[in-house]
């Protein structure tokens, strides 16, 4: 494909941290070309995302600029795909617009996850925009894209690493076993804006939301069953490590469980089965999710790794997008590193 055929996109949010690291994996995809790169901050005057990430400098001098809605038909006219790196309330806004000019939304926000409208508006305060279309889940290894929906919704960080664990043996727990999530996130899980009780100083490990977090139901949607979950926030710039119980039927042996998770990702590039818990250090700043498991008894211990800021938003959003486009699931995910 020459650059002429590439898929053409734009980012949202740009100026977050999920924005930027989606703006330095499409700057450098092979298949994509970074057209446009919005953020609501954006003065008049021109100014590349190095004068927000210096770390970008000569190597992405991307243009950052204000999101006028009289700037929608053109935008759809110069481009294929967007992607929403938004709050959840300002997707829900602009996402239908989007769709309605004919634009694939890759949406990194919470704004279409769940799919019971009452479930959303309890756990995000406000009433999920009705769409015609039902809005696939997209996780990324348990998601079939078709290539013609108009608007995918990316998981949760948290309940990506809970799910790719528990979703390849979930027939193998006790009816009524509800796994336990608990799960450490660092700070840039809360996203750029300064606020003072996620600020690394202040920031002293601490749980968070107990059993009442957004994610919780989302979790639940997506393992199909219900799940109990502690956050806590650690003082840490990025990734998760989730330590997840759930109890397995009688007779369930650690060969059966490996054997369930093998199969399940055998063709899967960017799921990393490990032999030794896995520490943060080894999927930061990668678009990898590491997953060991130990079984005690009845008990199955899981420790999942993942990069809240790739494979918990940019990474995985690209994988999707890479899906959509008949691409390899790893295509532009690799050997980049990271921003924030
Ligand atoms: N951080 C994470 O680990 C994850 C985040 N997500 C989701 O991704 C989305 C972005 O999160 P994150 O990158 O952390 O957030 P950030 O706070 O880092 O960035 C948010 C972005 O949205 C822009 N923005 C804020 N308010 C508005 C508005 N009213 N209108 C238009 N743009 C606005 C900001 O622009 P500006 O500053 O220029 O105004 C900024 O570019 C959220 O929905 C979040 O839930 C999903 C998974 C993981
Ligand atoms: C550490 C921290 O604050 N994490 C965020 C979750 C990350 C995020 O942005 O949430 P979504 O995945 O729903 O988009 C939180 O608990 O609200």
């Amino acid at each position: 494909m020459s650059k002429q055929e590439t898929i053409q996109c734009a980012v949202f949010g740009a100026s977050g941290y999920s924005g930027a690291e989606l703006v330095w994996l499409l700057h450098n995809h092979p298949e994509f070309t970074l057209t446009h790169a919005f953020s609501s901050s954006a003065r008049e005057k021109a100014e590349p995302i190095s004068a927000l990430y210096p770390q970008l400098s000569g190597r992405c001098e991307q243009i950052l600029q204000p999101w006028h809605s009289d700037l929608l038909p053109q935008l759809a006219q110069q481009v294929r795909v967007v992607f929403l790196a938004l709050p959840h309330e300002t997707s829900a806004e602009l996402a239908p617009q989007l769709i309605a000019a004919g634009l694939v939304v890759f949406d990194l926000s919470g704004a279409f996850r769940l799919s019971d409208a009452h479930q959303h508006l309890q756990a995000y305060g406000f009433k999920q925009p009705k769409l015609e279309a039902a809005v696939p889940y997209g996780l990324a290894e348990f998601t079939q894209l078709r290539g013609d929906e108009p608007l995918i919704a990316v998981p949760g960080c948290y309940p990506t690493a809970a799910a790719l664990a528990l979703r390849p043996i979930s027939h193998l727990l006790t009816q009524y076993s509800v796994p336990i999530v608990n799960a450490v996130s660092g700070v840039t899980g809360a996203g750029r804006k300064a606020q003072l009780h996620t600020s690394c100083a202040e920031v002293s490990l601490q749980a968070y939301g107990i059993a009442s977090h957004r994610h919780q139901p989302e979790m639940a949607q997506s393992i199909g069953r219900e799940v109990l979950f502690v956050p806590h926030l650690g003082n840490f710039k990025r990734g998760i490590l989730a330590t997840i119980y759930a109890q397995v039927q009688a007779g369930i042996s650690t060969a059966t469980i490996a054997d369930s998770l093998a199969a399940c990702y055998a063709d899967q590039p960017l799921i990393r089965l490990v032999d030794t818990p896995p520490k943060l250090a080894q999927v930061v700043a990668t678009p990898y999710c590491d997953i060991y498991f130990k079984l005690h008894e009845q008990q199955l211990i899981f420790s999942v790794a993942i990069d809240n800021l790739l494979k918990g938003a940019a990474a995985q959003a690209v994988q999707l997008a890479n899906q959509y486009f008949r691409l390899p699931a790893s295509a532009g995910l690799l050997n980049l590193g990271a921003v924030v």
